[in-house]
């Protein structure tokens, strides 16, 4: 699975030295962070609306769509930002054996 957040990876590090317009990613990179933080909460805002959609029709093919919008135009972000999917990856990682309630509770910890 994360092969293709890999692989997406190493396109969006390509795409920074395409041009405008032949790549909607140089397109974005182009358009500078705002632009790209926009799309993201665009995207996130229509994942949230596909999901209560989703939930009332049974049918989650537009959450899947929306959520993948959201997710690639994530990636945009962290790739303007000098960051690679493998960075989320190896923190989602390393959460794997820390309960989110135990670490929520170790936040409120001196
Ligand atoms: N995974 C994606 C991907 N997902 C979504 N999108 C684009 O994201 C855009 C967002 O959709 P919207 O409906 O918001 O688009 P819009 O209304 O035209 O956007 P605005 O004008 O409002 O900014 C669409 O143009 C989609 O085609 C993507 N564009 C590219 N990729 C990947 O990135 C690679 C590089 O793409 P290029 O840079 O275009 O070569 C591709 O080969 C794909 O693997």
């Amino acid at each position: 699975m994360s092969d293709v957040l890999t692989q997406l990876g190493e396109i969006l590090e390509e795409r920074k030295n395409a041009t405008a317009d032949a790549s909607y990613v140089a397109s974005l990179h182009e358009k500078g962070l705002n632009k790209i933080l926009e799309k993201v909460g665009e995207e996130a805002i229509e994942a949230i609306i596909a999901a209560k959609d989703a939930k009332l029709t049974g049918d989650n093919g537009d959450v899947v769509y929306e959520t993948a919008d959201l997710w690639f135009h994530s990636l945009v972000m962290l790739s303007h930002l000098g960051e690679s999917p493998q960075a989320v990856l190896n923190e989602l990682a390393r959460r794997f054996d820390i309960s989110g309630l135990v670490e929520k509770e170790s936040r409120n910890k001196p």
